[in-house]
């Protein structure tokens, strides 16, 4: 946009303007919080909003309204609206929420703005006060949006971000560059300035409602993505994305001929604990089980619930030999927790059975049949213990060895 085309436009029109943009705003906004209830920040964004426009709508009245209404008021129900949209985003987030903040800053502020229009009346300073307070929430709500983030929520928050950071910026900086001259001849409320400033706030008022609906949409999406791929219980992979995610890892782990380990993991007697402690505690009981066993994997590991009190572990890349030896360390980590996490110490333990790629191939259910059959043979042999899957070939020597070691340890652990 040229420099003649800026100074063609009109800033009465142009407000008229930004406030018919920030009701539409607000009406989108309470139509997301009218829509999704329980979606955390979205109602303060949409009070904000209205709050702002209604600010606005004094502010367009200065020659026809008394000024404690279209300067002090209007200032203060700006600020506040910024304010809520700061702490609709704290909510967001889920966190704490000074909600006295907002209406503090906005008392604060109407008293300095009646002091410097009825005590002593100084354009300048009123100016520079509004413009700090309002750049000041701006760059609040910029901290908030400019978080490290997973995309695609990163993408919606960190777009939100910047126009917040631009924004708030040219505000801050407003009151500053009008003392330089920079803004030519004109008096404060008109020139380049004025115009750049409320040709921002109808930007960013677009900007970050568009970013902010988003960033719901994408929590949406995640919420929707958890539902459908998590146990609700445990948050391990449900029987279902177990499957589909193990499939991925087992041809990505064919192509490149890396062995593969599949782990199925059953806790001991716990009908035991559901009878003895109710099935309140047996859930406590498998949420700590599966903490425990998170500890001990890596990144790219998969954690699934099987079933009932069944669990399976994906360990790509590693060998028998490697996977029995963190399918003993979980073991041992289970049965030397007692529920350190739990209400009252309840002793657990579990019996594990590994099929590994290089005796039972990549075939997902040839494993899971496999390691099956190793688990049973553990909990035949007196469970709290490993059993690995034989080889085609019978017994290999280090079934023998992983059997040795886990006697030893279940007399010593039971
Ligand atoms: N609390 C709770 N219990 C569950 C859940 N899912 C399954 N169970 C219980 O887990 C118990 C499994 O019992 P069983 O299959 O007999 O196995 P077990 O008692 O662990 O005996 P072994 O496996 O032979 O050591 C049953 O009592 C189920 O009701 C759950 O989500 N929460």
């Amino acid at each position: 946009m040229s420099a003649h085309m800026l100074a063609d436009l009109d800033i009465k029109t142009l407000t008229v303007t930004l406030t018919v943009v920030t009701l539409a705003v607000t009406l989108l906004l309470a139509l997301a919080a009218w829509q999704a209830p329980a979606e955390r920040g979205v109602r303060q964004w949409a009070l904000g909003n209205a709050s702002l426009m209604l600010g606005l709508l004094l502010n367009i009245n200065q020659d026809r309204i008394p000024h404690g209404l279209s300067i002090i008021l209007a200032n203060g129900l700006m600020t506040l609206g910024l304010g809520l949209v700061w702490l609709g985003l704290r909510q967001f987030r889920g966190r704490t929420q000074p909600q006295w903040a907002p209406i503090a800053v906005s008392l604060i502020t109407m008293l300095l703005l009646w002091v410097f229009r009825y005590q002593i009346d100084n354009l300048t300073v009123r100016y520079a006060i509004s413009s700090l307070v309002l750049g000041g929430f701006c760059l609040l709500c910029a901290t908030e949006l400019l978080v490290a983030e997973r995309p695609p929520m990163r993408t919606a928050s960190w777009f939100s971000g910047i126009i917040a950071l631009t924004y708030g910026f040219i505000l801050v900086a407003r009151p500053a560059a009008s003392l330089t001259g920079w803004n030519g001849p004109n008096d404060l409320l008109g020139g380049p300035l004025q115009l750049i400033t409320v040709l921002g706030a109808m930007a960013a008022q677009i900007g970050m409602a568009c970013g902010l609906i988003l960033m719901t949409h994408y929590r949406h999406l995640d919420s929707l993505r958890r539902l459908s791929e998590l146990d609700p219980l445990t948050e391990t992979l449900n029987r279902r994305s177990l499957l589909l995610q193990a499939e991925q890892l087992l041809r990505r782990m064919a192509a490149s001929n890396e062995p593969l380990t599949l782990i199925m993991l059953d806790a001991d007697h716990f009908k035991h604990i559901n009878d003895e402690f109710g099935h309140q505690i047996g859930d406590e009981v498998l949420c700590h089980l599966v903490n425990r066993v998170r500890l001990l994997l890596r990144g790219r590991d998969l954690l699934g619930r099987f079933g009932g009190e069944e669990f399976i572990v994906v360990l790509p890349g590693l060998d028998s030999v490697d996977a029995g030896q963190v399918a003993e360390r979980i073991r041992q980590s289970i049965c030397q927790h007692d529920g350190q996490s739990l209400q009252r110490p309840i002793h657990l333990s579990v019996s594990l059975g590994v099929a590994c790629s290089e005796h039972h191939g990549y075939d997902f259910n040839t494993l899971l049949g496999a390691a099956d059959a190793a688990l049973y043979r553990a909990k035949a042999l007196g469970r709290n213990r490993v059993e690995l899957a034989p080889g085609p070939d019978g017994a290999p020597q280090e079934q023998v060895a992983l059997r040795l070691l886990s006697h030893f340890r279940h007399n010593l652990d039971v």
